[in-house]
């Protein structure tokens, strides 16, 4: 439980600095705000707050008894590194330094006092001032005395201090328990609004209230404005809205919230002032304390006083943590509450302070699934091809999450689930059908939890990618591709085959309501708040459909307005295929699942492999961005429609393009010139002076007919065709060209087919399939033609490629009548 202190000396105003130096490297941060204690008392405590007081912090309602603040505080542990100090008029300050309780450092955050104070007023104060504060964690004890425990909780005061926290905005002066009130019952879209105010110029109000149950704002003597709902309406009322606008933009600055113009001076003083500015933003920190004119804002709380600040800072912590539990978050969510309530940068929530034996703070995790989501936008910017006032495209950067991808997110909640049914017992065996990442996701969690792990992933699944899974500790199971879903040997169906078994349970990611869930409670939040809600797009790959379901509908609850785009390969489901195989890794589908929400996209966009694969390169040289292909296929959608927008005049839209995987697993397929080669990919390099698919054409004048069989022909009638188009060896596929590559089952040949014959181990009428010979060799069509002569050393045919698909057979003699004409 998260305690105050309160100290005060007689009638006058304490002055107190808490100053806290979070771990060895960051620089101590000051805590400024003042309240008259003896209004504070009285229970209605307005608080002449300025310049000349940004010193003074309210330190009240200690339980161990009030005094000294310096004790008080001691008594939390904190005596090292407690630091008391008061600020002058003028931005100066005097420095106390106490040998045996640490050193004040007041310094920088002092000293921009009168520097910012005319230049910038509260509501000037933009994302970049955000400082991101650790304070009241530094008070967070579990009360074992070994300190640790409570660590992981945030702090009230670190809640409304969140680096894009827009919702402080919204319930100002409440404390962060408020913040939390404003996050779970306001509708977003106001509290971004209230936070895109707070971006303007405006000067600073005058008076402002802010109510500590519901986290309602208003001016002094007036009625309590619930900002996040109202402020919208306010925005009619010019006269109001400065008002209003600059009393949020004072408090909307979460470094603000601490700094003398603050609404939550008297309660930063105690939950955000005391703590500590991470990441060495101390700046920001003292010029949010420091940007308000002196005594020209007053804060009063209109119900609780002392106590009831007391018990706003107290209750702070656990909402958090309840916050998170009735919203449904996963226990790894709710443990991470700072950064995932408020909305904190990524690594900068409380969930990473753990206090060790000696009372010293350190930043670390208990575990790596603590780290799972808040991921950062990033702006693309080269690849786009756009002028530069065009759309804004920013990437969401899925591959920093631990395991490497989006599918962390949907792995926690699906097992979590799972257990409180029933359905996965300790010790029992998760199964599930994988690309991949899923699987990376999931054995995360169940290594931590002690479950063993068997995915199955369809052969296109790169060696890398499987051989990750094995690192994970989990076992791999490989099936076709090119099979239907229904087929026995599909991975649906062998997966659930092997889900079958005693102790086994199969997430299966295609229908589990947990999938799109936790992207509608975490990813889509999280979207709308890094975006301040002005998101106009939404572009997504679209494999198991969870992703773009669960985003895409809480965007449009937020903003009906807000278009949902998937991005597909060519040949799946979404975008019109039938579910022919392609090349991409992880998206798309041949069948519709029901974690997809077909009502949900506005527009899908059809990707080639050939476009995936070329745009997930450039992504790698023009925006350090290594990913893999399903990520250069929704950047490559997000590019087009940002150009379409573009030419239509829109260039206020901003555009989210989802990246959901890194190309690390990708290096030996869409990285490696080769690979790519190979399936007639491009690969940027020069083209050769004579390529295979000169040869190819020279064959007959334009491109020959694939001459093929298929899997269930007879013996007799693949001869009967070999005889037809006098060739000796021909494909076997499983469709009709134009075919893509995975639909190639095997070959046949003149010389096997007639060896089997005469031996006896065939016969005319039996199927192709039980005698057919390996695939080709394949080589693809803009390959220098001398790449083909090694190949043909060892077989008597290539199967060509080109953008990914089989256009026709050459042989031996056919490369030699083309070198010989010269
Ligand atoms: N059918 C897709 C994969 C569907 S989504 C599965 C998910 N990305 C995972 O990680 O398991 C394909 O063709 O790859």
């Amino acid at each position: 439980m998260l305690r105050s202190r309160r100290a005060v000396r007689g009638g006058g105003v304490v002055t107190l600095v808490l100053v806290r130096r979070l771990a060895r490297h960051v620089p101590a941060a000051a805590a400024v705000a003042q309240l008259d204690p003896e209004t504070a008392d009285a229970g209605a405590a307005a608080a002449d707050l300025g310049a000349v007081e940004l010193g003074t912090g309210l330190v009240d309602g200690l339980d161990g008894g009030a005094g000294d603040g310096q004790d008080a505080l001691a008594a939390e542990g904190l005596e090292h590194r407690l630091l008391v100090g008061d600020l002058l008029e003028g931005g100066e300050h005097r420095r106390h330094q106490d040998a045996g309780q640490g050193a004040v450092a007041l310094d920088r955050g002092v000293e921009l006092v009168g520097a910012e104070e005319e230049g910038r007023g509260g509501g000037e104060l933009g994302a970049e001032d955000v400082a991101e504060g650790d304070g009241p964690a530094a008070l967070l004890d579990d009360g074992d005395g070994l300190g640790g425990g409570e660590a992981a909780r945030p702090g009230a005061g670190d809640l409304a201090q969140r680096r894009g926290d827009r919702l402080d905005g919204a319930e100002v002066g409440a404390g962060a328990d408020d913040d939390l009130a404003a996050g779970r019952h306001q509708p977003a879209d106001a509290v971004g609004e209230v936070a895109h105010r707070v971006r303007g110029p405006h000067g600073v109000g005058d008076v402002v209230a802010a109510d500590e149950d519901d986290g309602d704002v208003g001016l002094d003597g007036q009625g309590p404005v619930d900002l996040g709902r109202e402020v919208g309406g306010l925005r009619a009322h010019d006269a109001e809205l400065a008002q209003v606008d600059a009393a949020v933009g004072v408090l909307g600055d979460r470094a603000g919230d601490e700094g003398a113009g603050g609404l939550l001076d008297p309660l930063g003083a105690v939950a955000g002032g005391a703590g500590v500015a991470e990441d060495g933003d101390l700046d920001g920190r003292a010029r949010a304390a420091t940007a308000v004119p002196a005594g020209r804002v007053r804060r009063r709380l209109l119900a609780g006083g002392a106590d009831g600040l007391a018990r706003q800072l107290g209750l702070g912590a656990e909402d958090a943590v309840q916050a998170g539990a009735e919203r449904g978050q996963s226990a790894a969510a709710v443990e991470r509450g700072g950064g995932e309530l408020a909305g904190g940068g990524r690594f900068a929530h409380a969930a990473m302070l753990r206090r060790d034996r000696y009372g010293d703070l350190m930043e670390y995790v208990e575990s790596l699934l603590q780290l799972i989501g808040n991921t950062p936008l990033v702006r693309l910017n080269r690849s786009l091809d756009l002028p530069a006032d065009g759309p804004l495209v920013l990437a969401k950067v899925e591959y920093l999450n631990p395991g490497g991808s989006v599918k962390d997110r949907i792995a926690t909640r699906m097992i979590e689930a799972a257990e409180e049914s029933g359905a996965l017992q300790p010790g029992g065996t998760i199964v599930e059908p994988t690309s991949g990442n899923t699987g990376v996701g999931l054995a995360m969690v169940a290594q931590q939890k002690g479950y063993k792990c068997i995915f199955v992933c369809p052969d296109k699944v790169s060696e890398d990618k499987r051989n990750v899974l094995k690192a994970y500790g989990a076992e791999v199971v490989v099936c076709p591709t090119a099979v239907a879903p229904e087929h026995p040997d599909s991975y649906y169906n062998v997966s659930d085959r092997l889900a079958s078994q005693p102790g086994a349970w199969k997430p299966d990611q295609y229908s589990n309501p947990h999938n799109p869930r936790s992207h509608y409670e975490e990813t889509g939040p999280e979207l709308w708040r890094q975006t301040e809600g002005r998101i106009t797009h939404f572009v997504a790959g679209v494999g198991t459909g969870g992703t773009i379901s669960g985003i895409g509908r809480y965007l449009k609850e937020q903003n009906a307005g807000v278009q949902v785009i998937g991005a597909d390969p060519a040949g799946s489901v979404y975008s019109g295929g039938t579910g022919r195989p392609y090349l991409v890794e992880g998206v798309g589908e041949d069948f519709w699942p029901e974690t997809y929400d077909r009502g949900v996209a506005d527009r899908i966009i059809e990707v080639s492999d050939a476009d995936s694969f070329a745009f997930t390169r450039r992504l790698a040289r023009e925006e350090q961005m290594l990913v893999g292909g399903s990520s250069g296929m929704a950047a490559f959608a997000a590019r087009q429609l940002a150009q379409e927008l573009a030419a239509e005049g829109k260039n206020d839209a901003v555009i989210v393009v989802l990246l959901p995987d890194s190309g690390r697993g990708y290096l030996s397929k869409v990285f490696n010139d080769d690979w790519l080669a190979q399936y007639g990919f491009s690969t940027g390099q020069p083209r050769p002076a004579q390529t295979v698919g000169e040869v190819l054409r020279g064959k007959s004048k334009g491109l020959p007919a694939l001459v093929h069989t298929h899997p269930n022909e007879t013996i007799a009638e693949a001869v009967a065709i070999l005889q037809e188009y006098a060739v000796s060896q021909m494909p076997v596929v499983r469709a009709e060209p134009p075919i893509v590559a995975a639909e190639v089952a095997g070959s046949v040949s003149e010389r096997a087919l007639l060896d089997a014959l005469f031996s006896g181990k065939a016969r005319l009428t039996d199927p192709v399939e039980q005698h057919m010979s390996e695939a080709l060799p394949t080589i693809g069509s803009t390959e220098d033609a001398t790449a083909a002569v090694p190949l043909l050393e060892s077989a008597d045919a290539v199967l060509v490629h080109e953008d990914g698909k089989p256009v026709g057979v050459l042989t031996r003699h056919d490369l030699l009548l083309f070198l010989a004409r010269g």
